[in-house]
């Protein structure tokens, strides 16, 4: 099968006074449509970097070697007009913090309609409507007034939810998402979780979640990729990597999460119940 992302030999070094810093070490793995890949590991090491390689939104003391493949597309060293073009076209990224990617300015419904416009060429009707569509899709209650709301008039859980929205406008085939739950409440992280599955579901996506919280991968993973100092140490499906994790240091992340008591563990039996869900879907 042909994957939706092919990521080979990926190396990020970042340009420092003390002279080339590698983020990234010769990583490589994949991620096919309608599945979930959970990038994991300690703060530091790596993560981020990998997902800003792929969106070609590194910092302008990064740099990025190896391959990275969006459907049939390289992506490494396309130009900066090229790479505009296929993000939020084809591949969209949330962030932990929406105020990153909201402009404060601007209500919601200018910053809903514009990606629309601009990519889809709508008109201003056209975007208008889609975009209370987008909002509904995301769980926004009046969507029309919300249009005429600025960011800051909003809270934490709704901002997350307009990100996606806006994310989610020109239907990425590939969506990018980079702890975008971490600052919320757990009530509210489980929302947004459960907002992200579902959508990946109705719209067949391919989905890239970075977390270093093993709580949120067993919740959310199809796949899990464990890294430490700028490598890959395991991969593999989320029950093998919660059942039977092989390297150490895969052990010693399950072991820093919570038992609920001594008998069970909480976080086994999300996975398990993930893995009935899939069974029987
Ligand atoms: N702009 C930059 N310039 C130089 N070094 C950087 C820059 N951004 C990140 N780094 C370094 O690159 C390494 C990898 O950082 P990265 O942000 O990818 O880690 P992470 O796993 O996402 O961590 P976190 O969970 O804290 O976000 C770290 O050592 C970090 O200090």
């Amino acid at each position: 099968m042909e994957h939706l992302l092919q990521v080979e030999n990926l190396v990020t070094q970042y340009r420092t006074a003390g002279g080339k810093m590698p983020a990234v070490r010769d990583i490589s793995f994949s991620v096919n449509k309608g599945e979930t890949l959970c990038i994991v590991g300690e703060s530091g090491c790596g993560k981020s970097a990998t997902s800003l390689s792929i969106m070609g939104l590194l910092p302008s003391n990064g740099e990025v070697t190896g391959s990275i493949r969006l459907k049939d597309r390289e992506l490494v060293g396309i130009s900066e007009e090229q790479l505009q073009n296929i993000r939020g076209n084809e591949v969209s990224m949330i962030f932990q913090e929406p105020m990153t990617a909201l402009n404060p300015v601007f209500n919601i419904g200018f910053q809903l309609r514009e990606p629309l416009m601009i990519h889809r060429n709508m008109s201003k009707k056209e975007a208008t409507l889609v975009g209370i569509d987008l909002l509904k899709k995301v769980g926004i209650p009046n969507p029309k007034e919300k249009l005429k709301q600025y960011p800051h008039e909003l809270s934490g859980g709704m901002r997350q939810r307009v990100m996606i929205a806006m994310a989610l406008a020109c239907e990425p085939s590939l969506l990018i998402a980079d702890e975008p739950t971490t600052a919320l409440d757990v009530t509210i992280q489980a929302q947004i979780l459960d907002l992200i599955e579902d959508l990946k579901e109705q719209m067949d996506m391919g989905v890239v979640f970075v977390t270093h919280d093993m709580g949120v991968v067993a919740e959310i993973a199809d796949r899990v990729m464990v890294m430490f100092a700028g490598e890959v140490v395991e991969t593999g499906d989320v029950s093998s990597i919660f059942n039977n994790p092989k390297h150490e240091y895969t052990k010693k992340l399950l072991a820093a999460v919570p038992n609920v008591d001594d008998d069970t563990n909480y976080w086994l039996q999300e996975v398990k119940q993930h893995d009935r869900t899939t069974a029987t879907s």
